[in-house]
């Protein structure tokens, strides 16, 4: 993290409601880049007993006016848990929502509407470090802003800027849920190898590796994704012969993605009513 984000937030704090799993691996990278454990506020009903470790006030008094503050906690919640930070709103407080669906709109009414609040949507592979968070700030929002938000984000992976709000269930579809999509693959991989005639302990094993391996040759690779699937399939070999069944433009991977990644968000858009 950049030196003047860095002093910041260790001099006027910074408070994250909702601690769950996309919270925890947030703190983890911010903790870890060296955010000091006293100068994080941490709202969180059933505090976890590793968040109790790490140091970090906890359901206690907050700090006048946080650099930050960090919303995490189910769309669903918002209602109940928002009224906790109006007092920070319509101030020098950056706040920086992760939720789902929840328009920039709905934190400004409840907020505040000269409040700054950057809508961000991270995935899970922030808990490893390598996540990837998209970003987009209200008119409110000063580069300033945007620089400590990033910085944030960056400490738990990658971040991109969006042009426009609507990119958001896009987003959300793809990255935000997307890690899901491979944990799907990665069982359905094991189902099919045990199918095959494999036992199901090897099956998985084969398959969990296989697509961690195989990311981790997209990550360091110059090639595009199409030229390492090229790379893999021999002329009249075996990976031909699956990839007709799972290219085939009606019945395979990619109209069912299509409509997965359409339905996530399509829900994206639900939760914003
Ligand atoms: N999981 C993911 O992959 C991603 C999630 N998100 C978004 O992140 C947000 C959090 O998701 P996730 O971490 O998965 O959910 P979790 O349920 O794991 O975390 C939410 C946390 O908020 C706590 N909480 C509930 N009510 C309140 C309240 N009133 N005040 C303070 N804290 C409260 C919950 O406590 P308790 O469990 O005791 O109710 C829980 O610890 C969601 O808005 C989601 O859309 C964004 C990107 C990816
Ligand atoms: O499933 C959800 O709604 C959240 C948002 C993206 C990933 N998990």
């Amino acid at each position: 993290m950049a030196r003047m984000e860095f002093d910041r937030i260790a001099r006027d704090g910074m408070v994250l409601l909702g601690c769950g799993k996309m919270g925890s691996a947030m703190l983890a990278g911010w903790l870890a880049r060296g955010v000091p454990a006293q100068s994080v506020h941490v709202i969180d009903p059933a505090p976890s007993e590793w968040l109790v470790k790490t140091g970090v006030h906890l359901n206690g008094t907050m700090p006048d006016a946080p650099a930050v503050a960090i919303v995490a906690v189910k769309p669903q919640m918002m209602g109940d848990a928002l009224p906790r930070l109006q007092a920070f709103g319509n101030g020098g407080t950056l706040f920086i929502s992760i939720a789902a669906g929840t328009p920039l709109a709905r934190f400004a009414e409840a907020l505040g509407e000269k409040t700054p609040i950057i809508r961000a949507m991270p995935n899970t592979p922030a808990a490893v470090g390598c996540g990837i968070t998209a970003l987009i700030g209200n008119m409110h929002v000063s580069e300033g802003d945007m620089t400590l938000a990033e910085s944030l984000l960056a400490a738990v992976g990658a971040t991109v800027r969006l042009e426009d709000e609507a990119q958001m269930d896009a987003v959300t579809a793809l990255s935000g849920s997307g890690p899901a999509y491979v944990f799907h693959l990665i069982e359905a991989m094991a189902q099919a190898g045990a199918s095959a005639g494999l036992a199901p302990d090897l099956a998985m094993q084969l398959a969990r590796a296989t697509v961690i391996g195989a990311g981790q040759l997209a990550a360091g690779a110059d090639e595009t994704a199409e030229q390492l699937r090229i790379n893999v399939t021999s002329p009249k070999g075996t990976t031909a012969a699956a990839l007709e069944v799972l290219m085939d433009a009606e019945t395979g991977l990619p109209p069912l993605m299509e409509r997965a990644v359409a339905a996530a968000a399509a829900r994206s858009r639900e939760l914003a009513q």
